[in-house]
This record gives C-alpha cells, structure tokens and sequence, in this order.
C-alpha cells in the first residue's frame, strides 16, 4: 500500500517561480533566528539545521541527531525529525519565494528509524503556488545525500502579512531579529553580495 494516498500538490498549482533576488545555488543560508529551535545558535538543544541552496528550486539542509533528540534510547524522536523538515521546507520557502509565510500543514511519512549520531539530509523541492498556498516536499537521507530514505515530508505554507508576527509575536525577540538581519545585510555587503530583497 502507498504511504501517500492524496495526490500531492493537492490542488492545481502555478509553478513556484523563486524571487529574481533569491540567493543563488552554492550559497549557504544563514541563521535566520538565533534562538530557533530549528537552526539557532543559541538554542543550546536545538537542531542547529543548516541550508545551502542546490540547483532548480531546491534547498540541501542537514543535522545531525544528539542525545537531545531521543524518543526511544538511541533514537530520535519523530516530532523533532518533523520539526526538523518544518524548519528545512520553512527555510527553502523563505529563501527561495522571500515572502513571510507559515506552515499551514506539514505531513511526514517515517520510513526508517534515524538512530543518534546519525546525520539526516534534507533535500526540500518547491511544488508549486496556488494564491497565497505555498506547496512543498522533502526526503530526508541517512548519513549521505544519496543515503536511503528515513523521513519524506510535505507541507502546505501559507503567506502572510509582516504583522502576522508583530500581531502574534514577541516585539522584543522580533528586535533582536530586525538586528540580527541588518548584522547579516552588512557582513553580505561587505562580501559584495547584492542584498535588496
Ligand atoms: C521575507 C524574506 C525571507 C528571508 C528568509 C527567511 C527564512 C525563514 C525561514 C523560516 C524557517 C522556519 C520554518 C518554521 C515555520 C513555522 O513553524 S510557522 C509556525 C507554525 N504555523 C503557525 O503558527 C500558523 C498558525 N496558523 C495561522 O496563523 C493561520 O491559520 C494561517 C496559516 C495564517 C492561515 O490563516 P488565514 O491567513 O486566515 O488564511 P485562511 O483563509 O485560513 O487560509 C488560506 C488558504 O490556506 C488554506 N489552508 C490554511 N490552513 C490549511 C490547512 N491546514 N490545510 C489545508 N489548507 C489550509 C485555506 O483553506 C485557504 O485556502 P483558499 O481558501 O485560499 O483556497
């Protein structure tokens, strides 16, 4: 029996165009919060997810699972690997579109047990655009780009205003974001990057 009993987009979708200023294959993507679960620096038990960006409208992302991360002794838990594909399919919408949005839906098939140490790599493909609907997917390989398939995911982001944060969120902590890009806006001119969104 299929794992994927929908057809995925689930709708009838445009192709996902990526902004004419989104960062080109080969960059490395940035932290893009420092207290993030899934990428922060400063969040000391977090997943410390990296993105580089591949060719077509694909983002590479990997982690590696610590002790942090078990469910069962030795394994990791299946809420921190979808969190982990929330963050890599997040990342690739944000980088690629650079259009604020947030996940609607996210649906991940666990096909292999991801054991601690182990690293995962997250290949995430843009699927399409429907309105506001951002559609995405992702497998997670197993120590090696080319590694076997333990996580596959998809998600549904949805677009939103810029007060979607400031409505909802943390003025203080979006400060210290607001702070944290125009730290990153200076390093990226410095290395003579063009960096107007
Ligand atoms: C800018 C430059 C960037 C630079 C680079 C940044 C990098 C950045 C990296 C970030 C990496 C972090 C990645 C983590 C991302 C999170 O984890 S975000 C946190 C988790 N998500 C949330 O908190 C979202 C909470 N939900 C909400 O706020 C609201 O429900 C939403 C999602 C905004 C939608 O509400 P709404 O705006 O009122 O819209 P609504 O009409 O309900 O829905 C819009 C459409 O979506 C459909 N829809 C909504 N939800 C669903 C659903 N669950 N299932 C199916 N359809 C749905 C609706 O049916 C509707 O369809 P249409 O009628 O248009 O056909």
């Amino acid at each position: 029996m299929s794992r994927v009993s929908q057809p995925w987009p689930p709708v009838a979708v445009e192709p996902a165009v990526p902004h004419p200023k989104a960062p080109v294959a080969g960059t490395e993507l940035g932290v893009h919060f420092n207290e993030c679960f899934g990428c922060g620096d400063e969040a000391d038990a977090g997943l410390h997810l990296r993105s580089t960006v591949g060719e077509g409208q694909v983002v590479h992302s990997r982690f590696t699972v610590t002790a942090a991360h078990q469910g069962a002794p030795g394994l990791a838990h299946g809420g921190l690997l979808a969190c982990a594909f929330d963050e890599a399919l997040g990342s690739a919408v944000g980088n690629l579109m650079r259009r604020p949005a947030v996940t609607g839906k996210l649906e991940t098939d666990f096909r292999r047990p991801v054991p601690v140490g182990s690293t995962l790599f997250i290949e995430t493909r843009l699927d399409g655009v429907a309105g506001r609907k951002i559609y995405v997917s992702a497998d997670g390989h197993l120590d090696a780009a080319d590694g076997p398939i333990a996580v596959s995911a998809r998600a549904l982001f949805i677009v939103v205003a810029f007060d979607h944060f400031s409505t909802h969120g943390d003025p203080e902590a979006l400060e210290k974001l607001a702070a944290q890009h125009e730290k990153n806006q200076r390093e990226r001119e410095e290395r003579g990057w063009e960096i107007n969104p």
